[in-house]
C-alpha cells in the first residue's frame, strides 16, 4: 500500500462527524493510525468496536505526549467546547501537528484559538464538512459520510500552506470536495443555509407542540410536516451553541425572513393570491433548480462544471416518429411578450431547456408571476408595459445569447438599473453589436472588456427611435432593437442585410401589436399594447436538423419530425440538405398561431457536395454543425462561405468542427468565413477517437449524428450544454437507433 498520507489521526470527539472521519479515513488507508478521544470512556470503547478507531482514550494529553510531526488531530466537539479542547492543546503540542477543526461556525472558532495563543497559530486550519444529518452520536457514524460531499476549509492569511494541504488531502482522499472560503462569508451563508432552517424548524415543532391540540395535530401532519421538520431533531446541544456562536449573522437572516412572513402573512390576511402565486412560483422554481442556483454562488463552481461524455458507439439506422421539444427562439419570445403584454398568456409546447429557463427566470426575477412550465405549458401573468419591476440581483442566463441581447433591449427602456451576466461560453461572445444600436438610441449601457459581458444597462432614459441598418444578418440584433422601439419616441426600425429569422415580428403581430414590414424593414412605433393571447410553440427546427441529418447520412432510415416549424426564415437546413440531394418530405402542413408547421419525413439517399448558395447562410445559422457532419458523408467537396458569423457563438463553430472533423478523419479545412469540407461519400466515413464540444450543444450532437457512419467508438467531452436547447437529445437519439451511452 502507498505511503499514507497523513501520521495518526487523532478524532476528538466520537460523534457523527468524528467517527465517520475516523472510519473512512482508517478505510482508505489514509493514516498509520486513529486515535479516538472522548469524554466518557464507554464512548470510546463501542468507537473501537465499530471500527472506528484503533484504539480510544479519555486523556488528551496523553495522546498529546505521543504525536509528532505529520500527525493530524481533528476537533470534532460541540461549537462552544472548541476553546477549552484548544486550551488543553496550548503548549503541550509538537512541532508539525495539524490542528483542524468541523465545527458549524468559523468565526467562533478563530476567537477560540486568539483567546487560547493570542493570535491563530499557523497550524490550525478551520474545516466545516457540510454533512451533518439530525442524526448524532457514535452509532451514527458512516464511512460514506462524506463521499461527494462538500468541505468547506477557511483558512488565514497565515495558516500554513503544508497544514493546509494536509487537511485538503485528507478530506479528498474520504471522497469529499474540498472548497476554500473567507471566514465571514462562510459563517453568512450557514446562517442562512443552515442556521435560519434549524431555528424555524425547532421553533415550529415546539409551536405546535404546546398546543392543546397537539395529540391531534402529530397524528394528522401528513408528509409536509414530517419533511419540513426533520431537522428539529439534530443534536440540541451542538445547534445552541452554533446559535450563540454565530449570533449576529442569525439574527440578520431571522429578521429578514420575519419580514417576508408578515408580507406573506398580510397577503393572505387581504386575500391577495397573486401576490401568493409570485412567491409560490419563484420559490419552486428556485428550489427545483437549487442545484444550478448554489452552482453561482459561493459554495461551488464544481457543479457548474459537472462533466458529461458522450460515448457514441458505430450504429447503422435510424426510424420511427419522433416530436423534438419546443423551438428556442419562440419560447424565448413567449416569455418576454406575455410578460409585457395585458392579461393571462398560456403557452404549449414550450421548451423546457436551460436557456429558455434562464428567460423565464429572469422575468420571474423581475416580479412577473410565471406557472410552470409543466410538460411544456407555462402560464404567464403579463405586468404590461411598464409593469416590470428591478430585479434583486444581476440577471444571470447562462449560455443564451437569445437571452442577453433581446433583453438588453427590452431592458433599456425600463425605469430601473440591471445588470446581465453569462456563463463562461456567453462572457465571450460580442455584445457591441447590441450596445451600439441601443447608444444610438439614448440608452445609457455598459458592457465588460472589449465589448463582452457583463451588461449594465442604467435604467430611467429616455429613448428615440432609429432606422438602423445592420451591419450583419442577426435577428438577435434586430429583435433586440425592436425590443427596445416598443420604449422609444417616434418609430424605429431596422433594416438587415438579409432575411433572418421573423419571430419577433410575427409574435408582436400576435400579441396585437402593429409591425410594419417592408421587404428587409421592419418598423414599429412606441405607445402600444400587447394583448395576453394562446401560443403554441412548434418543435424545433434547429434540434429536428439532428434527426434530419442522421436519417440523410444513414442508408436504410426514415425518420418523421412531428410538428416542426418550417418558418421560411428558418428552413435553410431543409434546403440545403435537399441540394445535396437528401429526400426530404413535408407532410401536414399547416399554420399554428401564425407560423407554419409540417411534419418532416426523411428517409436515405445518397448526398452529393455543394457550394452553399450564400442567402441560405441565416436561414440555417444554428444548422451547420450538422450539415457539416452530411457533407462528410456526401461524395465531393462541399464549400460554405458567407458564415463568418458562426465564430462568435457558444463556440467558433467553423474552428471547433473542423478539429474534431479531423480527429475523425475527415479532410475538413476551415476558411475565414467558412469551411472546405472533401465528403468520402461510402462507407464508414469517421474514424473513432475523441473530440471536444467545447460546451457547445450543437458540436455535441453533431459529433453523436456522425457515429451513425463511423468504423470506431466517437467520444465528445463536455456534453453538459446539451441542456441548453435540447434536454431529452441522448433519449430520443437512443430511441430512434443510435448507440449512444452518456457518462
Ligand atoms: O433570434 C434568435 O432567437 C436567434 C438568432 C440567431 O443568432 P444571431 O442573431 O446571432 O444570428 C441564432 O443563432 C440563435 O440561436 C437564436
Ligand atoms: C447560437 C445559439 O444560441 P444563443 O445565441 O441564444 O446562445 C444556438 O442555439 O445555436
Amino acid at each position: 500500500m502507498a505511503e499514507p498520507l497523513i501520521g495518526r489521526l487523532v478524532v476528538i470527539g466520537l460523534g457523527l462527524i468524528g467517527g465517520s472521519l475516523g472510519v473512512a479515513l482508517k478505510a482508505a488507508g489514509g493514516c498509520r493510525e486513529v486515535i479516538g478521544v472522548a469524554r466518557r470512556e464507554g464512548t470510546g470503547q463501542q468507537a473501537v468496536e465499530l471500527g472506528i478507531c484503533n484504539r480510544a482514550t479519555t486523556s488528551l494529553e496523553d495522546v498529546l505526549a505521543e504525536l509528532e510531526a505529520g500527525d493530524v488531530i481533528f476537533v470534532a466537539v460541540p461549537t462552544l467546547a472548541v476553546e477549552s479542547v484548544l486550551g488543553e492543546m496550548k503548549g503541550r503540542l509538537p512541532a508539525g501537528v495539524t490542528v483542524t477543526d468541523g465545527a458549524s461556525v468559523k468565526g467562533s472558532v478563530v476567537e477560540a484559538a486568539r483567546a487560547v495563543w493570542g493570535e491563530v497559530p499557523d497550524f490550525l486550519v478551520p474545516g466545516h464538512p457540510i454533512a451533518g444529518s439530525e442524526k448524532s452520536g457514535v452509532t451514527a457514524a458512516r464511512e460514506d459520510l462524506y463521499r461527494d460531499h462538500r468541505i468547506i476549509l477557511t483558512p488565514l492569511d497565515n495558516t500554513a500552506e503544508a497544514h493546509l494541504q494536509r487537511v485538503r488531502a485528507m478530506w479528498q482522499a474520504v471522497g469529499a470536495e474540498v472548497l476554500d472560503m473567507p471566514v465571514g462569508e462562510h459563517d453568512e451563508v450557514l446562517a442562512a443555509t443552515s442556521h435560519l432552517p434549524h431555528v424555524i424548524a425547532y421553533g415550529l415543532v415546539d409551536t405546535l407542540a404546546h398546543d392543546s391540540e397537539n395529540e391531534n395535530i402529530f397524528r394528522y401532519a401528513a408528509g409536509g410536516f414530517r419533511d419540513f421538520t426533520r431537522i428539529a431533531s439534530s443534536d440540541p446541544v451542538m445547534w445552541r451553541d452554533i446559535m450563540l456562536a454565530n449570533r449576529d449573522a442569525i439574527l440578520e437572516a431571522i429578521d429578514l425572513y420575519r419580514g417576508n412572513l408578515d408580507t406573506l402573512r398580510s397577503a393572505i390576511d387581504r386575500g391577495d393570491g397573486e401576490y401568493l402565486m409570485g412567491v409560490f412560483t419563484r420559490a419552486k422554481a428556485a428550489r427545483d433548480h437549487f442545484t444550478k442556483i448554489l452552482a453561482k454562488k459561493a459554495y461551488s463552481e464544481i457543479m457548474q462544471a459537472q462533466e458529461v461524455t458522450f460515448i457514441a458507439q458505430p450504429g447503422d439506422t435510424v426510424s420511427g416518429t419522433l416530436r423534438v421539444p419546443g423551438d428556442k427562439s419562440m419560447s424565448h419570445r413567449s416569455i418576454m411578450l406575455g410578460s409585457l403584454a395585458e392579461g393571462v398568456t398560456e403557452v404549449e409546447g414550450f421548451l423546457e431547456g436551460e436557456d429558455a429557463l434562464a428567460t423565464l427566470q429572469a422575468f420571474r426575477d423581475m416580479g412577473v408571476v410565471i406557472e410552470g412550465p409543466v410538460d411544456g405549458r407555462v402560464v404567464i401573468h403579463g405586468v404590461g408595459m411598464h409593469g416590470l419591476q428591478a430585479p434583486p440581483g444581476p440577471l444571470y442566463v447562462g449560455n443564451s445569447g437569445t437571452s442577453m441581447r433581446l433583453l438588453a433591449g427590452l431592458l433599456a427602456g425600463q425605469e430601473f438599473d440591471v445588470t446581465l451576466t453569462g456563463d463562461e461560453s456567453l462572457s465571450k461572445r460580442p455584445m457591441n453589436r447590441v450596445a451600439t444600436p441601443l447608444r444610438q438610441m439614448g440608452a445609457v449601457i455598459e458592457t465588460g472588456p472589449e465589448g463582452r459581458p457583463p451588461l449594465q444597462i442604467k435604467g430611467g432614459q429616455p429613448l428615440k427611435g432609429i432606422d438602423y441598418e445592420l451591419p450583419m444578418a442577426s435577428a438577435q440584433v434586430k429583435s433586440c432593437v425592436l425590443l427596445a422601439g416598443l420604449y422609444a419616441e417616434g418609430e424605429t426600425s431596422t433594416l438587415e442585410p438579409a432575411s433572418t429569422r421573423d419571430h419577433t415580428e410575427r409574435m408582436l403581430a400576435g400579441f396585437g401589436y402593429e409591425v410594419q414590414r417592408d421587404g428587409a424593414r421592419a418598423s414599429l412605433r412606441s405607445g402600444g399594447s400587447l394583448r395576453a393571447t394562446k401560443i403554441d410553440v412548434p418543435a424545433d427546427i434547429s434540434s429536428a436538423t439532428f434527426f434530419m441529418v442522421a436519417a440523410a447520412i444513414a442508408p436504410g432510415s426514415d425518420v418523421i419530425l412531428e410538428h416542426v416549424g418550417i418558418n421560411p426564415t428558418r428552413d435553410g437546413a431543409i434546403n440545403i440538405l435537399r441540394q445535396m440531394g437528401a429526400d426530404i418530405e413535408l407532410d401536414n402542413r399547416r399554420e399554428v398561431g401564425g407560423e407554419p408547421v409540417a411534419d418532416i419525413r426523411v428517409r436515405y439517399a445518397p448526398l452529393k457536395g455543394i457550394q452553399i448558395p450564400e442567402d441560405q447562410v441565416p436561414l440555417a445559422i444554428d444548422e451547420f454543425p450538422a450539415i457539416f457532419v452530411a457533407a462528410a458523408c456526401a461524395e465531393g467537396e462541399t464549400v460554405l462561405t458567407g458564415a463568418e458569423e458562426l465564430r462568435v457563438k457558444e463556440s467558433d463553430r467553423i474552428q471547433a468542427m473542423a478539429d474534431g472533423l479531423k480527429i475523425l478523419g475527415v479532410n475538413a479545412e476551415p476558411t475565414a468565413d467558412g469551411i472546405v469540407i472533401h465528403g468520402a461519400g461510402e462507407g464508414a466515413v469517421f474514424g473513432g477517437g475523441t473530440v471536444d464540444s467545447l460546451g457547445d450543444h450543437r458540436i455535441a450532437m453533431s459529433f453523436a449524428v456522425a457515429s451513425l457512419r463511423a468504423g470506431d467508438t466517437i467520444r465528445i467531452l463536455n456534453c453538459a450544454n446539451v441542456a441548453t436547447s435540447f434536454p431529452n437529445f441522448a433519449d430520443l437519439a437512443k430511441r430512434a437507433g443510435l448507440k449512444l451511452q452518456v457518462a
